[in-house]
């Protein structure tokens, strides 16, 4: 596998059906009845349905240390050498979670993963959109004991009638603090949702943005600018944001219009695959050639908050990487 960075994983949507059902046993909880319900779904909602419901059996610090922990082992194996992970604090504390099992578990086993597998990682925590910038503020202000285990923010959940300028001052806040800025845009609704993002909110980079496609406006100046796009080809098919086959997926497209675009899971237990699945997939689909793998890989390290020193061990790695399999380097030639 092509030695790469995940830029775009939420921690509950790797939550697997065989850890729901332990989860649920060991916590006392009924098995939720959409436990095996899986993709495609008719759109966003109906899939956050199915995923909020699941999520229910995370209770302990144990539990979020153990989805954690089985998430990055299978990253790890995927060729994933750097992660950051998107975690919605909200999800659990609005079911009487205490905000301190979450966090102690994701980063006592995003440590742990650095030892084990070499992973570095960071954590992103994401504000639920829906509901609202009040509640994001007050999440953003309980994080605060943890800020310095902290990469930064992301904007999740229903995007449609949530624009990302209701969480201005939230975003605002957040950078005073010098935390890192992302949000999903342009995965279901248009692209004054991306310009918004960018615009009003400083997001760094864009969760999907596929939509920022329908505005040359806008796509030359994510060009210019090159802003990162953490594109999720398995999501948008099960999700139908595109599709219906993955060779009608508009990555090509993002990548010949010159975006730094690069590939990642979203909710990997819900949308059929891992990374490496992912990659597999598009190839096997024609959805891009073989040869482009190579420039994915060196697109999501250049999109990742790291440190010079980070990213350039990770560009050799994915030059070695090259040079193993006879291929042109593709952090010099791009494909
Ligand atoms: N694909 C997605 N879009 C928005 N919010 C999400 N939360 C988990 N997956 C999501
Ligand atoms: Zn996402």
């Amino acid at each position: 596998m092509w030695p790469t960075a995940e830029l775009h994983v939420h921690l509950e949507g790797t939550l697997e059906p065989p850890l729901i059902r332990t989860l649920a046993q060991r916590n006392g909880l009924p098995v939720p009845a959409g436990i095996d319900d899986r993709a495609p779904y008719p759109d966003l909602q109906a899939f956050l349905d199915v995923y909020y419901a699941n999520l229910d059996v995370l209770r302990t610090e144990r539990d979020f240390a153990e989805l954690t922990t089985a998430y990055l082992d299978r990253a790890a194996a995927a060729g994933v050498r750097h992660a950051e992970v998107f975690v919605d604090p909200q999800s659990h504390t609005d079911r009487g979670v205490p905000l301190a099992a979450v966090l102690n578990g994701v980063l006592g086993a995003l440590d742990a993963a650095r030892d084990r597998h070499g992973l570095t990682t960071g954590l992103i925590v994401c504000f639920l959109r829906h509901l609202g910038p009040e509640a994001a503020a007050d999440t953003l202000e309980a994080v605060l004991p943890w800020r310095d285990r902290l990469l930064g923010v992301g904007l999740d959940s229903a995007e449609v009638g949530y624009p990302p300028s209701l969480f201005r001052t939230v975003f605002a806040r957040a950078a005073e603090l010098g935390l890192r800025r992302v949000a999903h845009a342009g995965e279901e609704a248009g692209p004054d949702y991306v310009w918004e993002a960018l615009d009003v909110l400083g997001a760094e980079r864009i969760d999907h943005g596929n939509r920022a496609l329908e505005d040359a406006e806008l796509v030359a100046v994510l060009r210019e600018r090159q802003v990162p796009l953490t594109v999720c080809p398995l999501s948008n098919l099960a999700l139908r944001t595109a599709g219906p086959d993955l060779a009608d997926h508009p990555l090509s497209v993002m990548l010949d219009e010159g975006l730094l675009a690069s590939v990642h899971s979203d909710d990997p237990a819900y949308f059929g695959g891992y990374l490496d699945d992912t990659l597999r997939a598009l190839a096997v689909a024609g959805a891009v050639p073989e040869s482009v793998l190579g420039r994915l890989a060196v697109n999501a390290v250049r999109s990742a908050f790291v440190t010079d020193a980070r990213r350039t061990e990770l560009l050799d790695a994915i030059s070695a990487h090259a040079a193993g399999l006879g291929l042109p380097d593709p952090v010099r030639v791009p494909a």
